[in-house]
């Protein structure tokens, strides 16, 4: 049965220590969760996210529905048994995929009609059907489908798109089959306009939901941006229920989102710019193909004691960058997400003792920001 504990409010931010109780187990939050696009977080094994500690790891509905299919899914068992991981899942609608993903798309009242960017197939996504979708995959916590407004929209489409998204949310939540096993969370949108914000958290908080993700931020705006439009809308939430903040982020912005009261955090940069060779340590960011690491024989990070930091050099490191071998982007995938699980655990407990502001300032000197 899925539950929220508030633990303690920070004395001196709007930091918050929680735990959710799910059925796959306990989310010790303010929490980063690793992000499995195609039922996998790319190169990491069930083990290897045990081994660094995740508690639990997205899924995406879109990329699931296309491929393996919902038939398979269903023969599967769901998410958890397909992929072998036993502990909390999570689940985004689709929606923002749709949008991000394909050009060619209609959006109406009834839903999203849009073409595969796999094979240009034409497929029709409702919040009927990305909630059966995701009823099928089963995981502990599923998301509205929801339409993201660009950044950049005008204050008319911002304000339609919202109160249709409000729509959707209602639908959803009728068309939801599991609600005791999967806690449905709505998505708050409204676009950098605060009092759009507060009209989209009153419509969704009448509906009422077990949590609340902040929708429509990270998509080009400016930071200062986005912890505007978080200083207007976290404080409208419900305290006794978890907020997450979808698609965020790089260090910087998940220690000002759980200042102010954020509690679950989700992003692909960790995984995506291992892949391409970047790994973040204590002392900031570690570009390995750089020619400076070629005879540098000493551990990626000093103060990480993860496997890749125990037992492998810059230098090694950087040739497998550059040979572009696979093993390059696991290790490096590896330690980018013990660093930010890391990150988090330290995060934790600094809210515990009220250090939070001290421990924000001395990690963003250390790491350089
Ligand atoms: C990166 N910035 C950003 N992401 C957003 C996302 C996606 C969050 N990440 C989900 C994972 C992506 C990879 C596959 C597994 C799921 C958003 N999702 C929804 N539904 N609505 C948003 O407004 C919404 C807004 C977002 N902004
Ligand atoms: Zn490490």
């Amino acid at each position: 049965m899925f539950r929220y504990e508030l633990i303690k409010e920070d004395k001196h931010t709007g930091a918050r220590l929680g735990k959710i109780h799910t059925n796959h187990g306990v989310i010790n939050t303010p929490i980063f969760m690793p992000v499995g696009t195609q039922a996998t977080v790319k190169s990491m094994t069930s083990e290897d996210l045990k081994e660094m500690d995740a508690n639990i790891i997205l899924g995406n509905t879109y990329h699931l529905y296309l491929r393996p299919g919902q038939e398979i899914m269903e023969k599967a068992g769901g998410l958890h048994k397909f992929m072998n991981w036993d502990r909390p899942i999570l689940t985004d609608s689709g929606g923002f995929q749709v949008f991000s993903l394909n050009d060619l798309r209609k959006i109406t009242e009834e839903g999203v009609e849009f073409c595969s960017h796999l094979d240009g197939s034409r497929h029709f996504m409702s919040p009927e059907k990305s909630i059966d979708m995701q009823n099928t995959i089963g995981a502990d916590i599923i998301m509205c489908f929801d339409e993201c407004a660009p950044a950049d929209a005008d204050y008319e489409y911002t304000k339609k798109s919202m109160e249709m998204t409000t729509r959707w949310a209602k639908r959803c939540k009728d068309a939801h089959k599991r609600p005791d096993d999967q806690a449905l969370f709505g998505i708050v949108q409204g676009g950098m306009y605060e009092d759009l914000r507060a009209e989209s958290v009153r419509g969704l908080t009448e509906i009422d939901f077990p949590g609340y993700s902040i929708g429509g931020l990270s998509v080009g705006e400016s930071k200062d941006t986005m912890y505007r439009i978080l200083d207007a809308t976290v404080p409208l939430l419900p305290k006794d229920k978890p907020r997450y903040l979808m698609g965020v982020g790089s260090v910087d912005a998940l220690l000002e989102g759980v200042i102010r009261g954020v509690d679950m955090f989700d992003c692909v940069l960790q995984t995506r710019i291992a892949r391409n060779g970047t790994a973040m340590t204590s002392q900031g960011k570690v570009v390995v193909r750089n020619a400076t690491y070629k005879e540098d024989f000493t551990p990626l990070d000093p103060e990480c004691d993860c496997f890749v930091c125990r037992n492998y050099t810059r230098a090694y490191l950087r040739h497998l960058v550059k040979c572009n071998e696979i093993l390059g982007a696991r290790l490096l995938t590896y330690h980018n997400l013990y660093f930010t699980l890391k990150l988090m655990e330290k995060v934790r407990n600094a809210i515990m003792e009220d250090s939070l502001l001290a421990f924000k300032e001395s990690f963003f000197q250390k790491y350089g920001i």
